[in-house]
């Protein structure tokens, strides 16, 4: 297969960033990736997410047929004045910004007609950052969002790219993206970080509450341990739909206290089962544009080592696992590890080998 880009340049070479140079030079989608980022790129050279290293933008993107802006939002809104007259002729611009409206629009005003600016978003991601924390199949599966006008040739070999990289590309007008993303990225991060704070607050409590915090505590504060700087950067590049919807969210809160104080069991059933109904019909993997996962649960007993047994036996046997997640492990007893399979066949095949090794398997389509 031809590379998509000869050279491309990292600007920000983070955990996206990283996942990014890893994953397009290792799916040989481009021939070199050069970083430019002062806190990261020799990591990032070490940890092959990069071929090469610029101590300057100059340097960098001189020769680079593709630009890739991944640093943070405000970082980005910086750099591409400051890219203007460094970028090569007919070379693609792209990001991975959270946010895209202000980054369109400073695109626009400020890179020469030359180049083409294609806005990106991977709805990708984990509360890790730092190069440390690339991973290569960061975006398999995953939606991500492009932003560029209809018949921009260049965009649509961007998408190219997003698809070799395994994810599913998904076309959106600016607007619309910071809209939603604001409902289902932002509102949820302002929400959990609102709520850890909360619970800090309760001093009395500290040590009682670090030892009861379980799965619900966890699950619905899990994004609070995100990038603070990443999280400012979102904050102040999409402030109008993230308040609007923080209002909303408040007088919801509202009546819901007001429902706890008053005892009103029925209101409180009501409002209950309409949360409920809604957040089943949001789709798993399968029910919605993306692939179906087969899922194979196995038992593992409590021993180190036993995933990278699993994983190992079916290396050998060139089965490819998409997504490994350990379920819960009881001390001494051990617990289900779900492999997640992209085709019925690997799934199958996954649960012969197993079977053989005299482990104890259970299919679901997930
Ligand atoms: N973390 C996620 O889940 C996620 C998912 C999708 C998109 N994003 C977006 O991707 C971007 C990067 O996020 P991340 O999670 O990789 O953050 P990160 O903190 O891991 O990486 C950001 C990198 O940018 C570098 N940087 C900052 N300013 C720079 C500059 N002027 N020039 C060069 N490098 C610079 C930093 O040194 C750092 O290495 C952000 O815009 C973020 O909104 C993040
Ligand atoms: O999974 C997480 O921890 C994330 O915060 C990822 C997440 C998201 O909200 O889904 C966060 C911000 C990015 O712009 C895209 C993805």
């Amino acid at each position: 297969m031809g590379f998509i880009f000869e050279r491309a340049a990292l600007v920000g070479v983070g955990m996206v960033g990283g996942s990014l140079g890893r994953a397009m030079l290792g799916r040989g989608l481009v021939k070199d990736v050069v970083g430019i980022d002062p806190a990261s790129a020799d990591k990032a050279l070490e940890l092959g997410a990069v071929t090469e290293t610029a101590a300057t933008l100059k340097e960098g993107v001189a020769h680079a047929d593709l630009v890739v802006l991944a640093a943070p939002v405000m970082a980005v809104l910086e750099l591409l004045p400051q890219l203007a007259s460094l970028l090569k002729g007919g070379a693609v611009v792209t990001d991975v910004s959270s946010t895209k409206a202000m980054v369109m629009d400073k695109a626009a005003e400020v890179l020469p007609g030359s180049v083409t600016f294609v806005g990106g978003h991977p709805m990708a991601g984990s509360e890790k950052d730092g190069v440390e924390a690339l991973d290569e199949n960061l975006f398999e599966n995953a939606v991500y969002v492009l932003t560029y006008g209809a018949g921009d040739s260049q965009g649509d070999r961007v998408a190219t790219l997003v698809e070799k990289l395994g994810a599913v590309p998904v076309k959106m007008d600016a607007g619309q993206h910071d809209r939603v993303v604001a409902s289902v990225s932002h509102l949820p991060h302002m929400a959990a970080s609102a709520l850890a704070e909360t619970v800090a607050a309760n001093d009395e409590d500290r040590e009682r509450i670090m030892t009861l915090a379980a799965s619900g505590f966890r699950d619905t504060t899990r994004v609070a341990m995100g990038s603070p700087q990443m999280w400012r950067d979102i904050c102040l590049t999409n402030q109008e739909h993230i308040t609007d919807l923080m209002d909303t969210y408040i007088k919801e809160l509202t009546e819901v206290r007001d429902l706890v104080a008053s005892g009103d069991g029925t209101g409180l059933l009501e409002h209950f089962e309409r949360a409920r109904d809604f957040r089943r019909q949001v789709p798993g993997r399968g029910k919605g544009i993306l692939p179906t996962v087969y899922n194979l649960f196995v038992y593992v007993p409590d021993k180190t080592g036993v995933i990278g047994e699993v994983a190992g036996l079916l290396g050998d046997a060139g089965i490819n696992i998409a997504e490994i997640e350990l379920l819960r492990v009881r001390e001494e007893e051990g617990g289900p590890l779900r492999l997640g399979f992209i085709t019925e066949d690997s799934l199958r095949l996954a649960e012969g080998v197993l079977k053989k090794h005299g482990y104890r398997t259970e299919l679901q389509e997930g």
